[in-house]
């Protein structure tokens, strides 16, 4: 059977997603932010497309990194989590039956039993579609919010993040798959020798569990991770199924794909057990010159000051005062997201201007084109050992996932690129099919 590549949608609860102005579109829903409607229809959409799914990104807080305040992301519209995802989910679970759903949570403010109880009691409702996109937080707000003084030190973090996982997958193997009896005659509710403490007990994290919740029609939620740095590629290539890679170039995605799935051998898995998915966003028209045209008036609705509030806000640096004359990585200190200092660079040399001009172009991997041109890109990157596929991060919201899905979907099913239906149900079963 061919090959088939993965797509997974890139979701806010809020308007705004990776473009510095994509909200002042006249196509960007503002209305409905905050209503139930706006995700329950973004989710059937998605299902009827087949993706494998969607996942939240979030951040525990505001971002108040540049200029040492928020008032240019409020202002501005920078990318806000409006809602809780956690409890968004559940409302797109009900009205979905394939698709996958993830949510981002933290393993360095999070505790993990609460973590293990609420992941895995969504996975269970929504019979295994859930991914947990695991975080180790890259800010010192998130960490002032959950009592902390500041993040610890990133690979102090990520020990911290084996931790929990490891806690987490035995307390998510608590109850055995055929631990319930249900026998009204006999009286025997479920069989106690099926049941299992965890008794975790690492240096950072403690549990005993068991916990009270039986495994998901996919055992446990999809592991999901998005780090970029050595030792947060160590952690992905031990427990990531899926990963969330920001790379710019095709020579650069080829280079990240190979070492990562290089790594998984030394955990006992295989290259097959993790899917590498590329952050791309889309412009498309009717034809290449209507989609450059289309691309032209979205950046003309760029926000100057959003732009580089941004790349604060991922880097951890307040760019208001980076002055260019010590390397980035020394002036994110603890903070910042390894794969946006990554993907700047690699502007910036692809662009000859220097970072700080760099950062401000934004970093989201654009195509743009015709579906059939869009389509050509994405089918390149797939067969060329640069991905497993895509994760769809929206310029305009909702109406580049419609646009994505009305055009370039097809486009792909009809090279036998892209399923044309769901095989499995859970989650786990599509990233596998
Ligand atoms: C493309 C991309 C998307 C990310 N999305 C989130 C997110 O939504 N929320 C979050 O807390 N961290 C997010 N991160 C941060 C990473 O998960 C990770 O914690 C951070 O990059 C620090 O690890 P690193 O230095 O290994 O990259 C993202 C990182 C990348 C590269």
């Amino acid at each position: 059977m061919a090959r088939k590549m993965h797509l997974v949608a890139y979701l806010k609860t809020g308007p705004t997603a990776m473009h510095a102005g994509g909200w002042r579109h006249p196509q960007a829903r503002l209305d409905d932010i905050l209503e139930p409607s706006r995700y329950v229809a973004l989710a059937k959409r998605l299902e009827e497309a087949r993706f494998d799914g969607c996942f939240f990104a979030d951040l525990f807080g505001l971002y108040d990194i540049h200029g040492g305040g928020f008032d240019a992301y409020v202002r501005n519209g920078g990318q806000i989590s409006f809602l809780d995802p956690m409890v968004v989910l559940p409302v797109m679970a009900a009205a979905t039956s394939r698709l996958g759903l993830g949510a981002t949570l933290s393993t360095t403010l999070f505790n993990p039993y609460h973590l293990a109880r609420s992941l895995l009691s969504l996975d269970v409702l929504s019979k295994g579609r859930v991914a947990w996109n695991i975080v180790t937080s890259a800010t010192d707000l998130e960490a002032q919010n959950f009592g902390l003084e500041g993040l610890p030190e990133k690979n102090a973090r990520y020990d911290r993040a084996d931790e929990v996982v490891e806690a987490i997958m035995k307390l998510w193997q608590s109850w055995d798959p055929d631990a319930f009896v249900l026998d009204k005659e006999r009286g025997i509710f479920a069989d106690p020798s099926k049941v299992h403490y965890a008794n975790y007990a690492g240096e950072w994290v403690r549990t005993r569990g068991p916990l009270s919740i039986p495994q998901s029609a996919q055992g446990h939620p999809v592991l999901m991770q998005a780090g970029a740095s050595e030792r947060g590629r160590e952690f992905a290539a031990r427990w990531a199924e899926v990963v969330f890679a920001a790379q710019r170039g095709k020579a650069e995605m080829q280079a990240f794909y190979t070492d990562l799935k290089g790594r998984t051998e030394r955990y006992g898995r295989t290259a097959r057990d993790l899917a590498i998915l590329v952050q791309t966003s889309c412009v498309i028209g009717e034809t290449d010159s209507i989609a450059e045209e289309r691309k032209a008036y979205l950046d003309s609705l760029v926000i100057d000051e959003l732009s580089l509030a941004s790349a604060s806000s991922s880097l951890g640096v307040d760019m208001t005062r980076y002055d260019g004359s010590k390397p980035i990585e020394a002036a994110m200190g603890n903070q910042g997201m390894q794969g946006t200092a990554d993907l700047i660079r690699q502007y910036s040399s692809a662009e000859k201007v220097d970072f700080r001009q760099a950062a401000k172009h934004g970093t989201t991997n654009t195509l743009v084109g015709s579906p059939k041109t869009v389509a050509d890109q994405l089918e390149d990157l797939f067969i060329s050992g640069a991905c497993d596929g895509f994760i769809l991060s929206p310029l305009v919201a909702p109406a580049s996932y419609e646009e994505f899905c009305n055009s370039v979907v097809p486009e792909l099913q009809r090279r036998g690129l892209f399923r044309t239906e769901y095989e499995g149900r859970t989650l786990r079963e599509h990233l596998r099919s």
